[in-house]
């Protein structure tokens, strides 16, 4: 093979996520996200943060086709190369769960009151893997058990009303892995729970994340939090990027004065955080 040859080869690998001048409008032309654009490369670690309402979650579900009805994405998203604004809701679903998966905020949401959670879980893995019978029961147990769920038989029979909201977020996270994603969208994963839980999900994250070599966009106001699981941040300020760069960098000199309010805030809320 020549040199030309692999040269074209390797230009011919699509990014992970490339996003470019992505704009959220409602119906009455407010504009609620404005030109965002950034790359991620697989295996990277990226965390969008910034104050409440200021396009974070917009700008996560517009990366997979999820606006809520009645706002419209414009600019373009290319997830592994594939158009995401503008695509057919049937290409999307190809795309999630086996290119990008999504676990949201708040577990119950994400998940189905009336269907045991066995078969939430195994849904993907029957309509992408194709899996049935013994073959699917076996990937859910295994699904359920690698995100530290006791008893993976119980809960697969439970339902969701009927487990905690820590064990939720695991079964919501299982559900999102379950098809290995190359890259994880997290949206504030841990703020809906109870503390003493918030830590082990994070750990949890943290170590699928690492184990399976998979990109994730880390969606937080948190800064502590953001430090210990992404290595880039960009903050956004009523729908803008406003700043980008290494978290490190982002903490301890930062530029905007958005951002340095953000910091100062997180180290006043919490005097023990151990920032840089
Ligand atoms: N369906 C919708 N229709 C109209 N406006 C919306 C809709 N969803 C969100 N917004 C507005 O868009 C802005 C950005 O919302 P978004 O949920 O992305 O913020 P966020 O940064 O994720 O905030 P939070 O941390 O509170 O979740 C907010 O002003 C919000 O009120």
């Amino acid at each position: 093979m020549s040199a030309n040859t692999v040269g074209a080869q390797k230009q011919a690998t699509p990014r992970l996520l490339e996003v470019d001048n992505l704009t959220v409008t409602t119906r009455g032309g407010d504009v609620l996200v404005r030109d965002v654009s950034f790359r991620l490369d697989a295996g990277e670690r990226l965390s969008l943060i910034g104050e409440s309402g200021s396009g974070k979650s917009l700008t996560s579900f517009a990366l997979t086709g999820l606006l809520p009805d009645g706002l419209q994405a414009t600019g373009s998203v290319l997830l592994d190369g594939v158009p995401v604004i503008g695509a057919r809701e049937r290409d999307l679903v190809a795309l999630r769960g086996q290119v990008a998966s999504t676990v949201f905020q708040e577990p119950m949401t994400a998940l189905d009151p009336l269907m045991r959670l066995g078969r939430q879980v195994g849904e993907p893995l029957r309509r992408h893997l194709g899996l049935r019978g013994d073959a699917l029961r076996r990937a859910v147990h295994d699904a359920l058990a690698e995100v530290g769920l006791p008893e993976p038989e119980r809960i697969a029979r439970a339902y969701s009303w009927e487990i905690s909201g820590g064990q939720r977020q695991r079964v919501a996270i299982a559900a999102a892995l379950a098809c290995r994603p190359r890259l994880l969208i997290a949206d504030e994963p841990t703020t809906a729970l109870d503390v003493t839980v918030q830590a082990d999900v994070l750990a949890l994250l943290e170590r699928l994340v690492a184990e399976r070599g998979m990109a994730l966009l880390f969606v937080s106001h948190d800064l502590a939090v953001v430090s210990r699981m992404a290595q880039r941040a960009i903050v956004l300020r009523q729908g803008r990027v406003v700043e980008e760069g290494a978290i490190g960098g982002l903490l301890s000199e930062p530029r905007d004065p958005y951002t340095a309010e953000l910091v100062r805030s997180a180290r006043e809320l919490d005097a023990a955080l151990e920032l840089p």
